[in-house]
Formats: C-alpha cells, structure tokens, sequence
C-alpha cells in the first residue's frame, strides 16, 4: 500500500515522505510533516516518515518510490465529473447572507464539491504536477492506498524561521474581465479586510505585528487580494498552539470564530459534503524551518471517486451568480493545473 507525503515549496524544493509514518501529538525534533484535517481532530498530526528524500524533478520522484514500477506504466487520470447541482449550495448562500444581514455572522466560506468518477488511469500519476506547479505556489499531497489529496495552494498558513513567522491574508477575488476595476471593488476589499484584521489581531498575543500593503496578486490565473503580515514570536511560541490560533481563517472558515459561527460552518461542511482535508492545514518541519499552507486549490479520490471542491467567501453584498462563477473559476484553474 501506498503511504506518503510530499511537500513542495514556491521556489520548486520539495521533500517526499514515505511510510510507515510514526504519529506525535507535538512536533519532534527532527523533520516531520504536519497533517490534520479541517477541524483539527487528529490528535498526533506530527507524522515522521520512514524516509524523507529531497526531489527535483518527476524521475527524482519516481525513483524516490517504492512503487515506481506501478506507478511507471500509469497513466494520468480520466474523470468523468457531474455537473453540480445548485439548489443545496444556493439555500446555504441565501441562509448564510440573511446571517450577516441580521449581523449574526459577518463572513463564511461555504465550499461546493464537484463529484467526478475515474474512467481510466491513476490519480497518483498527478503527484508529477504538484512537483512541476507554478513558481509562488506550495505543492501538498497526502496517499494512503486507495485514497488521498493533493493539490498547489497560493495561500500560506504560516511559515516559521528563526523568531520569525511569515504568513498572510489571502482573500477577494476578481471577477473575470474585471481585473481592472478590482483594486478599487468595495465589496472585495471588505471580504479581504475581515481576513487581514482576523489575523493582526490573532498573532497579536506573540510579539510585535508587521503587516504590509494589500496587493493584488495573480496565483495560477487567478486574481486575489493579498496582505504578507509577520510578527516576531517573543518566546519560542508552541506550533500546534499558533495552528489552532490562525486556522481556519476566515479565508477559509468564519467570522467571529466563535462556538456558534464554528458550528454554522461545520453544519454547512457537513450538508454540503466538504472533503476533510478542504481548507485543512498541511505542513513541513524541514532544515530549522516550519512551511504549513492552507489546503486549497486541490483535488481527492477515493478509490474510484474523485472531488474537486472550491469555496467562496459570502458577506452581505454577494450576489449569487457572482459567487458561483467565482467557484467555477477556481475548481477550473485546479481542473486546468492537474490536466483533469
Ligand atoms: C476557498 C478558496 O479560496 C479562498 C477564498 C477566496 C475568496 O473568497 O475570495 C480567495 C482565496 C482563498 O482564500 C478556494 O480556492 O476554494
């Protein structure tokens, strides 16, 4: 049975993690990849593999496998994907809106999954793309067997050097044709602001905050707002403690965060069948260095079914058809990446 991990960073290093992988609640001392799922319920999610081994290219990858002879004859995956359904999507938009019109939320990222089945080939063939994804975004994968998740992610949970830790606010996303107007769309900069603030004030209770200008920033054809924020960690902050202090954003998850916005957004994972890895945090102890990035922009099989879900963050001016093409947008730019 297969049994990895891979890693890959935005200037193309990455590291493959083979099984069997030894379980720790906290982070070891040496190298280990962080992997959990949405709501942070794997207790041990410091997972140390047998073997790490640093990789450049699809050969290195190949060769770094135990299973390449499999692997080596696979061919990519062949998807038949069902068109999604909007009725169960449009009624959690529409409640979720009147929330935040009554000011009982002020933001959730409902997520929308496209449900495909595998006509032909192996979707582990796609661990190649995540290795070769553009410059500036983060590759993760996960398999066990016949299941796993993989994807390339623009967005970083946190990234740990020294004192130092680097993360940001990545939220807002133009509407296509639109990206001039982009930088000045009132509704988009409000979205992303809820983020930016979340996490200024979150980091808040760890040493002195630096946050930058918001940018606009193109990751794999896409356009977002985007804010680099860091703060300089006072004493040597616990990791797992900064995880469920950051994660989930409200990027990703919800604003307030408090117990009944967490649980308006789990009822909603849960009616609308988000994967557990969706929006997850996933991670990389590697070299003195911590890099852990929001699991986004990714895809999911088991066995013979395959998921491909996108989110969209709804506050009071979001207009339906805006958000459903914006969900579109994304799961095509995955599609497109991974060639499925
Ligand atoms: C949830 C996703 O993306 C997140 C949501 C965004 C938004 O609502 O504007 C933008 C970037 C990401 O933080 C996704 O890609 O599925």
């Amino acid at each position: 049975m297969m049994d990895l991990a891979l890693f890959r960073l935005p200037d193309g290093r990455a590291w493959v993690g083979e099984g069997p992988f030894a379980e720790a609640a906290a982070p070891p001392g040496g190298t280990a990849f962080y992997v959990n799922d949405f709501t942070l319920s794997d207790a041990r999610p410091w997972k140390i593999p047998a073997r790490l081994t640093p990789v450049k290219s699809r050969e290195d990858l190949w060769a770094a496998l135990a299973q390449n002879e499999a692997l080596n004859d696979a061919a990519a995956p062949k998807v038949r994907w069902q068109k999604p359904a909007t009725e169960w999507f449009k009624m959690a938009f529409r409640r979720i809106r009147k929330d935040v019109l009554a000011h009982k939320l002020r933001k959730l990222v409902p997520v929308l999954t496209e449900e495909g089945e595998l006509q032909s080939g192996d979707p582990r063939v796609l661990l190649c793309r995540v290795l070769e994804a553009p410059d500036g975004l983060w590759g993760y994968a996960r398999v066990q067997g016949n299941q796993g998740f993989l994807g390339a992610t623009p967005e970083l949970l946190m990234q740990i050097e020294g004192s130092t830790l680097r993360t940001m606010a990545l939220a807002g996303t133009a509407k296509p044709n639109r990206e001039e107007s982009f930088a000045a769309d009132v509704k988009e900069i409000e979205e992303h602001e809820l983020v930016a603030g979340f996490i200024e004030e979150a980091l808040k209770e760890f040493g002195q905050v630096s946050r930058g200008a918001r940018e606009v920033s193109h990751p794999a054809g896409l356009t977002h707002f985007r804010t680099d924020i860091s703060v300089q960690l006072q004493n040597s902050a616990d990791i797992n403690d900064l995880i469920a202090r950051l994660h989930p954003t409200p990027a990703v998850g919800c604003l307030p965060r408090d117990e009944s916005g967490r649980e308006k957004l789990a009822e909603y994972r849960r009616q609308l069948k988000t994967p557990a890895f969706f929006g997850a945090p996933f991670g990389l102890k590697v070299d003195d260095a911590f890099h852990c990035v929001v699991s986004i922009r990714g895809l999911a099989w088991n066995e013979a079914t395959m998921f491909l879900p996108s989110g969209c963050g709804i506050v009071g001016g979001s207009a339906f058809d805006h958000e459903w093409r914006e969900l579109r947008l994304k799961r095509e730019s995955v599609a497109k990446l991974f060639g499925v």
